[in-house]
């Protein structure tokens, strides 16, 4: 059983999408909205070095420039892109010692070619194939989008994650559909590293606070079918902050990553992290294992660059996962 140390850094929650299920998005001028200036950032990347951490969790709300208040923010930064933002950050976490995961929504192809020196691997949650309620006041949630967006890392051959949000008004069919089209998609770029099956979690003041999560059955049904479906070189991924994973192993869960011993899940800040020490003791005999952001087989393949390589190694064992200190 596999996880990440990492830190998580929310640099904006500015989007422009609107989905209906989450709590992370602002508006401009609501209170918490933000982007997250180098100074702010850096202390958490140098506490989470300090801290042991490999991975510097990057995540931002979809294509925020497309909101006019926040291309003046990052106008004050300095910066005329996000893009550029980010990239400034990748190097700033690379030579403080701690690997780039990005997670920013959709991209293009030139975006990802431009991300791909920087990261140990990205991601972006499929969520569904289905067409929902969910996502009406969302361009960037159209499946035909997620899906592109996971082929052009795949041509890129950037290590990926990516899943399902179960519990957002998609049917059994619709996970199927969404497993065999990851699944698909790896079968023809060999990229997906891990599939994460993120149960839905209702958050107050959005549109689905009164929406049930889904039952724990619908969980450990989804996790059956992502088994069945998906390539067995795939790790399967729940949240162990959102569901008792226990029951979940047992069914095929492999991976339980990013756990943080310093900063907050800030899309799920309700959940808290488990101490890795305690989950231990809860999961004997199964023993849990530390994974950098890339997974073993990728290290072993050597899908990095040349810029995180050294950091890889040092971070790596020879198995490829993270050395022990
Ligand atoms: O702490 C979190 N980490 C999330 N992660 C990070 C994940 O925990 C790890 O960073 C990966 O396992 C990589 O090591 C995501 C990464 C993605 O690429 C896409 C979606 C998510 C979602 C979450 C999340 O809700 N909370
Ligand atoms: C980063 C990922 O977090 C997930 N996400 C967004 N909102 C919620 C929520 N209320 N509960 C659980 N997961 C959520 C989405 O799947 C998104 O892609
Ligand atoms: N906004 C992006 C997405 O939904 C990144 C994670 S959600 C905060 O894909
Ligand atoms: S889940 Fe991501 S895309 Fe959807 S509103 Fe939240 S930040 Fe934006």
């Amino acid at each position: 059983m596999t996880y990440s140390k990492n830190v998580f850094v929310p640099v904006t929650n500015i989007c422009r999408n609107r989905c209906g299920y989450c709590g992370f998005r602002r508006e401009p001028g609501q209170p918490g909205a933000r982007l997250m200036r180098p100074e702010e950032i850096l202390p958490v990347l140098e506490k989470g070095v300090k801290a042991g951490c490999t991975e510097a969790l990057f995540t931002f709300g979809e294509y925020a420039e497309e909101v006019s208040e926040y291309r003046k923010w990052l106008k004050e930064l300095g910066y005329s892109s996000t893009l550029e933002y980010l990239l400034f950050l990748c190097e700033t976490a690379i030579d403080a010692g701690i690997l780039p995961h990005t997670n920013a929504g959709i991209m293009t192809h030139s975006e990802l070619k431009a991300l791909k020196p920087l990261n140990a691997s990205m991601g972006l949650m499929l969520e569904s194939t289905a067409t929902l309620e969910a996502h009406k006041d969302c361009p960037g949630k159209l499946p035909e989008l997620r899906l592109n967006t996971i082929r052009e890392a795949g041509k890129l051959r950037i290590p990926y994650t990516t899943g399902l949000l179960v519990g957002i008004g998609e049917e059994r069919k619709d996970r199927i559909e969404s497993l065999e089209a990851i699944a698909s998609l790896h079968k023809e770029y060999g990229h997906i590293q891990e599939v994460i099956v993120q149960n839905f979690a209702p958050k107050p003041g959005t549109p689905m606070e009164n929406f049930p999560a889904p039952s724990i059955e619908e969980m450990i049904d989804t996790i059956c079918l992502a088994r069945q479906i998906l390539p067995s070189d795939i790790a399967v991924q729940v949240a162990p902050n959102l569901v008792d994973p226990k029951a979940l192993i047992a069914k095929g869960v492999t991976d339980l990553g990013g756990i943080s011993p310093l900063t907050i899940d800030w899309i799920n800040p309700e959940a808290e992290w488990p101490d890795v020490k305690d989950l231990q003791r809860k999961l004997n005999p199964i023993l849990l294992r530390e994974r950098l952001p890339i997974y073993p087989r990728y290290v072993k393949k050597m899908w990095y660059s040349d810029r995180i390589g050294e950091l890889i190694e040092q971070l790596s064992d020879t198995d490829g996962y993270r050395k022990k200190s």
